[in-house]
């Protein structure tokens, strides 16, 4: 492996101390066959050393016979706690939840976070864990962002290649990613550092072109001809372009679900130390693609549910699509100008 233990357990150690985990405190590890075991039994020792009550539950997976991706964020809404009252039991019970498999965004994860609970997402290469290992200058970037994400109630991205799209903000709340979780009830995501927010139900009009290079995950390819996204109430109406676009619509088209043409979270990436680049080096099922999300500058758009929002929309289908050189203005001010944050 190209990081040891050593590094691996200060890593965790530095995640946890950020967390404010306390000792006597419990963390439940939540495993699944695809784990990472070098990132599950650092884990586990980083929880024992800080004193900690560390258990492990390894989860059966789910849907592998209906998703046509491997990628755990591609087929989103039931996961393997959906009717599952044990595990849910000691989920709830726990202060804190490392999942190493990619619970998806699900009303179990609520329950969970309802109870008080905190659940970190950390299902990255463990190099790719360590090079983004939070920081508290990560969090105050996040939050700083937030403050004003918060206070729009209009968004209008447009870019050279095309794109001029605008919707309403105000009614969900703000998804922050910083890497801990640094309170009860919260989820977070080690590596990150974006933000977003879902636009309003039916707001969002105009035309996103993704232009050569920009990012389809879980796909995990950099596109390389121009896709034309026709967005008219809230719901892409129309896909054109090339071979990316016909593979992105007939995989779309193959949920049979209208759901999955609806705009999901907008918002930015802030991680100076995430690079566009990362997902060029990596066979397509060994990341889930952090790096585009999380790079700074990036415009973040997606497709799909709402329901992690507190929305009604839970359709499996969940398509993210980083973005390159695009200007996002918040009430007409800038945030990020041509693909660099303000
Ligand atoms: O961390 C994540 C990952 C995927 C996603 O859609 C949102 N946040």
């Amino acid at each position: 492996p190209s990081i040891s233990d050593a590094e691996l357990i200060q890593a965790w150690t530095q995640v946890l101390d950020l967390s404010d985990m306390t000792t006597g405190q419990s963390v439940t590890v939540l495993t699944s066959s695809e784990t990472n075991r070098q990132t599950m039994r650092c884990a586990i020792i980083a929880a024992g050393l800080k004193g900690l009550v560390v258990n492990r539950l390894d989860l059966q997976p789910t849907n592998g016979g209906l998703s046509l991706s491997r990628d755990p964020l591609a087929y989103v809404g039931t996961t393997p706690l959906t009717g599952n009252r044990a595990a849910m039991a000691i989920l709830k019970e726990s202060d804190l939840v490392l999942d190493l498999m990619t619970l998806l965004f699900s009303p179990e994860q609520h329950e969970i976070l309802a109870s008080g609970g905190r659940i970190l997402l950390a299902v990255e290469p463990p190099e790719v864990l360590v090079r983004l290992l939070p920081t508290l200058q990560d969090r105050e970037r996040v939050l700083a962002a937030s403050a004003v994400l918060r206070a729009a109630r209009t968004m209008h991205v447009v870019s050279d290649a095309g794109t001029d799209m605008e919707c309403a903000l105000g009614d969900f709340p703000i998804l922050e990613e910083y890497g801990f979780c640094d309170r009860p009830g919260r989820w977070d995501h080690w590596p990150s550092g974006f933000l977003a927010t879902w636009s309003n139900e039916g707001s969002a009009n105009g035309v996103i072109v993704l232009d050569r290079g920009d990012i389809l995950l879980p796909h995990k390819s950099y596109i390389r001809d121009p896709i034309t996204c026709t967005i008219r109430n809230g719901y892409v109406t129309d896909i054109s372009g090339g071979l990316d676009a016909d593979l992105l619509k007939s995989y779309m088209d193959s949920f049979r679900d209208p759901e999955a043409y609806a705009l999901s979270h907008v918002g930015w990436g802030l991680q100076d130390r995430a690079h566009w680049s990362v997902m060029g080096f990596y066979d397509s099922e060994n990341t889930i693609g952090m790096d585009p999300r999380a790079v700074a500058g990036n415009f973040l758009w997606s497709t799909g549910p709402n329901n992690e929002a507190g929305g009604t929309r839970d359709t499996a289908c969940h398509i993210d699509i980083p973005m390159r050189n695009c200007t996002v203005m918040l009430d007409g001010r800038p945030v990020v100008e041509k693909g660099r944050v303000i």
